[in-house]
């Protein structure tokens, strides 16, 4: 009978252990965020961003689901810019995604870094945030109540002709019976994501392959189906140094192809925040 009954409080303990581990790891994941000190978009307003996206940039985001705007950066700013980015590569590293899905390495920077970036990196960083805040002035029709993290991200994608990433969507759309509890759990930053925001920090005149491939719908007027296979139509954009791309994270898939001959930079900012529309 003690046998009995000792055996049964082991078992309840380690039962009890068990739950408690798992309702330990759900917490950590329901919870996993690095939004805790996001900003909203009025807090993020910088001035010299409305000389450079206009209420004519908002439309065509939401009509073709994804803008190009050239030259936002003096080739002064950018030299700078770009040189901060050469002095972070060293401590870059590669992101937690499977290897096969991409081969760049990344870094996460934000403005009150312990290390000072400088004004120009400070300026592109500051750029990119200040985008929800036009969004909002401009009545961007497809999402709203704007999240932005505080941080940016610096991606380097080496010219050894494998660096890429592959296709896909830059908001999580599966749904927790394919990802599984825990793993849609951890993706909650990504559930949310609206708005993608990216600047290149490579030369002005960039001959070095690495575009980055946009697969929509609403893009196929200017993209060509180049190689026929059934990937459908894209939009191919060359990383061209001071260029800002603007596309609806939920709707756009891209994919970087490799690069040649030089390091590819870009500085990325995802923002968060409520679709007005269902995705389909
Ligand atoms: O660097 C680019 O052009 C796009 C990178 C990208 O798709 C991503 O980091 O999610
Ligand atoms: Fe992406």
């Amino acid at each position: 009978m003690n046998y009995i009954l000792r055996r049964i409080n082991v078992d309840v303990a380690a039962m009890s252990l068990i739950a408690a581990a798992a309702v330990g790891v759900l917490c950590e994941a329901a919870t996993r965020t690095s939004l805790g000190d996001a900003q909203n978009a009025r807090e993020c307003r910088y001035p010299p961003l409305s000389s450079i996206v206009t209420r004519a940039h908002i439309r065509e985001l939401e009509e073709n689901n994804v803008v190009v705007i050239d030259n936002v950066l003096s080739p002064y700013t950018l030299r700078c810019a770009r040189a901060r980015a050469e002095m972070l590569g060293s401590i870059m590293e590669p992101s937690p995604n499977d290897v096969d899905v991409r081969q760049d390495v990344i870094l996460s920077i934000k403005e009150d870094d312990e290390y000072d970036h400088g004004d120009a990196m400070i300026h592109c960083m500051r750029l990119l945030r200040g985008v929800p805040h036009l969004l909002d002035r401009f009545d961007y029709a497809t999402s709203r109540r704007h999240v932005v993290p505080r941080q940016c991200q610096l991606a380097l994608y080496r010219p050894d002709g494998g660096s890429a990433y592959v296709r896909h969507l830059d908001r999580c759309n599966s749904p927790m019976v394919e990802m599984g509890l825990l793993g849609w759990l951890r993706a909650s930053d990504y559930r949310h994501r609206v708005v993608t925001a990216i600047l290149y920090l490579n030369s002005p005149e960039w001959t070095g392959g690495g575009e980055l491939r946009l697969f929509d719908g609403s893009v196929d007027d200017d993209g060509d189906d180049k190689d026929g296979d059934d990937d459908g139509k894209y939009l191919d954009i060359v990383p061209s140094g001071g260029r800002l791309i603007l596309f609806d994270s939920s709707r756009v898939e891209h994919q970087v192809l490799a690069s040649h001959g030089e390091d590819r930079y870009a500085l990325t900012c995802w923002f968060n925040g409520d679709l007005v529309r269902e995705t389909e």
